[in-house]
């Protein structure tokens, strides 16, 4: 797959930089109010009942915060975090390992923890429900199960794809979030806090203008932000306007409503080939070249979302949306 500047997943050269711009505390976190007011009465109810807060699944697209909030919330609740993955942890051993190494109240995050293998599932089940681990010592006849007893703990899972989760699993979790993609003016605001940080100045209508093109995804928006920035700072003095700004993103190919060429190829050719839809899936992914599973994974969510794509029993169709988009007439039933 090519690189995106609008990929909504994290690319390598990214990740300690992203590290530096993640918000610390529930305050700091901005957006996804409703996510924020349910975990801050759960946390101060847990310090006040001094327990471990419940289990907590954080769920939702790429790049909106869930592993930033799965720190905040070992920070609310002044513990340690560790933290692994799903396809990280290959054996029951390995989990055992883990577990039995962590302090009393610790958060274990496990990150796309759909991909945890149905074995090592099973052995999270009495760590999550009653702290402790049955454990096979020795192998054929000899082989005996322990009980081993774990400090308490609050599992923090993440996932973009909360339907791919086992139910036992999904169940086990007392407290469920999930992550919307953020408003313009939420963006805006991260937009905002970010230049703070990279010590940009930045005006609002600009910040506005960034926000607009992230596709709801802090992640992008930063990335916009960063590109936007080295742009004012080869071209002009530093400082971020309008008219800078929109010519930065105008370069990036990043349209008014943050579609790329990829976006454009996907829409028109349904537009071209199959007269708007319904097309199936796999008809579209043959006819541009892309996996059927990276269109509806990566390319779809954002489109669905903006109302640009509908999916019908028949295969997808594009809106009307669209065709103001490209400046096209809606053709009549
Ligand atoms: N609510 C927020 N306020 C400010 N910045 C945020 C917020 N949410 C996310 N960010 C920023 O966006 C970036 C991506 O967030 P994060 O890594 O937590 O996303 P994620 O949901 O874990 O993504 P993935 O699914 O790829 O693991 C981080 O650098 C973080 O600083
Ligand atoms: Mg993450």
């Amino acid at each position: 797959m090519e690189e995106r500047i609008i990929s909504s997943e994290v690319n390598e050269s990214e990740i300690s930089m992203e590290q530096s711009l993640r918000p610390q505390t529930l305050k700091q976190y901005i957006g996804q109010t409703q996510v924020k007011e349910n975990l801050e009465i759960f946390i101060k109810a847990a310090k006040m009942r001094k327990e471990t807060l419940d289990h907590v699944l954080l769920y939702g697209p790429p790049g909106l915060g869930k592993t930033t909030l799965a720190v905040i919330i070992a920070n609310e609740m002044g513990v340690n975090i560790r933290t692994t993955s799903g396809p990280a942890i290959e054996r029951p051993g390995d989990l055992a390992a883990i577990l039995t190494s962590l302090e009393p109240g610790d958060v274990l995050f496990i990150d796309e923890i759909h991909r945890l293998p149905r074995t090592i599932e099973e052995v999270l089940y009495p760590a999550m429900e009653d702290f402790c681990l049955d454990i096979v010592i020795g192998k054929g006849p000899s082989a005996r199960s322990v009980r081993l007893d774990l400090p308490p703990f609050t599992l923090v899972g993440a996932t973009t794809r909360a339907g791919s989760l086992s139910a036992p699993l999904r169940d086990r979790f007392g407290v469920l979030c999930r992550l919307e993609y953020y408003k313009e003016d939420q963006l805006k605001d991260i937009v905002l806090r970010t230049a703070d940080l990279f010590e940009t100045e930045i005006d609002e209508p600009s910040a506005a203008e960034i926000a607009r093109r992230a596709r709801g995804t802090p992640r992008i928006a930063n990335r916009l932000l960063r590109r936007v920035r080295d742009f004012a700072q080869v071209k002009g003095n530093g400082t971020i306007d309008l008219s800078l700004a929109k010519e930065a993103l105008e370069l990036l190919q990043v349209d008014r409503l943050g579609l790329d060429h990829i976006d454009h190829k996907l829409l028109r050719g349904i537009i071209e080939k199959f007269r708007g839809g319904p097309v199936g899936l796999d008809t579209i992914a043959a006819s541009i070249g892309e996996e059927a599973e990276t269109i509806e994974d990566v390319y779809e969510p954002y489109l669905l979302q903006i109302g640009f794509l509908q999916r019908t029993p028949r295969g997808r169709v594009v809106t009307g949306a669209v065709y103001h988009h490209f400046g096209m007439e809606v053709p009549m039933e």
